[in-house]
């Protein structure tokens, strides 16, 4: 049996350009910052990871690529092991990448997770396969996805207007879907909420339902509202969303309101660890799980997510952060081999310049909503160096350090606070 083994990683922590879209925990500053894995291989072969770019992950980042040289390429168990071990002695907290809105993820499967992709873009290097197929094989040629919407600033504070301008009311958003239908040909919507007092929310969500009436439709508040709001709001919105994310916190909260809404509820923060799934399917907490293979330890470990939610009888959508190519590569991989992630996935594409990648152009992008599986060997795309340079550069010179939304928006109005639930 001819083995490979790993013998050199490059993590490598990049910025690039990201617009003032509005949470509930505040506002995207002027760059996303994201890690980049570089696994080279006694063989010769390379696999990439992407993931958080936060100053305490990439430490912890770097502490497992130490303990995963020599790792066997195929030994994904081995790896795993290696990374729990060494981060068994990490004490600090933080760095999560998620600006507070995902807490309880594993630290473990969080910087497993780079590693575990780059290890499969590796085995799927070696015999000349896809990672699709490496996790079970295709099921579907395209992936679709759905167009995330913001409400958003017209530009960062003090600069001009953005292309995408203001998206402040209702009109606004309609605008925004519209431009993004246009552009990618979205085939349902998800708008970020928790912003501005829920009646206007809904608006907003009646107004998308006017303006696209065939389209399912999410909103997703980020646990801004208590219980009695989040029933209002589910009782306002019967019969006009697919599902709504998140209203309340924690699984008691989001099982009281499940009890009481007509739609199934979603989430990707009260089940986003594999010891939150026991008490959500007990409490009859959430409908549907929003997978996330960048904090539930990779591609294997979202598919075994997958399994636990077709056991129980939830539904499973994918979430997603602001990423790069190598990100929406693994991303459509998952979703392509796993017969149950049958919701549109979320991604954050739309909002990264089309010129600002870590990957050469044109192994992924969307056609109809929609993103080819690549065909290549391993996750088929390949990293440009030049513009890994460049990303680096700017991470290194656009002095963020870590994803801070409420400290960006705190810089417009001192006053302001991440509360949960805010109304
Ligand atoms: O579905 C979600 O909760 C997210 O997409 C979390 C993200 O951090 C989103 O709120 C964002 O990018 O501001
Ligand atoms: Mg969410």
């Amino acid at each position: 049996m001819v083995q490979d083994r790993v013998t050199r990683i490059t993590t490598t922590p990049v910025a690039f350009h990201d617009l003032p879209l509005l949470n509930t925990v505040g506002v995207h500053e002027p760059f996303a910052l994201r890690a980049i894995v570089e696994v080279e291989t006694a063989a010769g072969l390379t696999g990439l990871g992407e993931t958080y770019g936060d100053e305490a992950h990439l430490a912890r980042l770097r502490g497992a690529a130490d303990a995963l040289i020599g790792t066997e390429v195929f030994a994904l168990n081995d790896a795993a092991a290696r990374v729990t071990r060494v981060l068994a002695a990490d004490t600090t907290t933080g760095g999560h990448g998620m600006s507070g809105m995902v807490t309880g993820s594993s630290t473990a499967d969080r910087v497993l997770s780079p590693f575990e992709v780059a290890l499969l873009d590796i085995q799927g290097k070696t015999v000349g396969r896809p990672v699709s197929d490496l996790l079970g094989g295709r099921l579907r040629d395209r992936v679709a996805f759905s167009g995330y919407l913001f409400y958003k600033w017209a530009g960062h504070p003090g600069a001009p207007a953005d292309e995408w301008g203001a998206a402040l009311d209702p009109d606004g958003i309609v605008r925004q879907a519209r431009t993004m239908i246009d552009r990618y040909g979205f085939g349902a919507l998800k708008l970020k909420g928790g912003v501005f007092p829920p009646e206007e929310e809904i608006a907003a969500i009646l107004a998308l339902r006017a303006e696209f009436p065939d389209l399912p439709l999410r909103l997703d508040p980020n646990a801004a509202w208590t219980v009695e709001t989040s029933v209002m709001v589910g009782k306002a919105l019967a019969g006009v969303l697919e599902y709504l994310e998140d209203p309340t916190p924690g699984i008691e909260g989001m099982a009281e309101v499940a009890r009481q809404v007509p739609m199934p509820l979603a989430t990707n923060m009260c089940v986003v660890a594999f010891d939150d799934v026991p008490p959500a399917v007990r409490a009859d907490a959430v409908g549907v799980v929003l997978s996330d293979h960048h904090f539930w330890g990779g591609l294997r470990r979202s598919q075994l997510l997958a399994g636990l939610c077709r056991t129980f009888g939830l539904g499973l959508s994918m979430h997603s952060n602001s990423h790069l190519g190598i990100s929406l590569a693994a991303m459509t991989h998952l979703a392509a081999a796993t017969p149950n992630l049958d919701y549109a996935c979320d991604t954050h594409w739309p909002w990264k310049r089309a010129d600002e990648d870590v990957i050469k152009p044109g192994a992924i992008g969307f056609v109809d909503g929609a993103v080819a599986v690549p065909d290549g060997p391993g996750l088929g795309v390949e990293l440009d160096r030049d513009a890994l340079g460049r990303l680096h550069e700017q991470y290194l010179s656009c002095g963020l350090r870590n994803r801070d939304d409420t400290g960006y928006m705190q810089t417009v109005d001192p006053s302001y606070r991440a509360v949960s639930p805010r109304w």
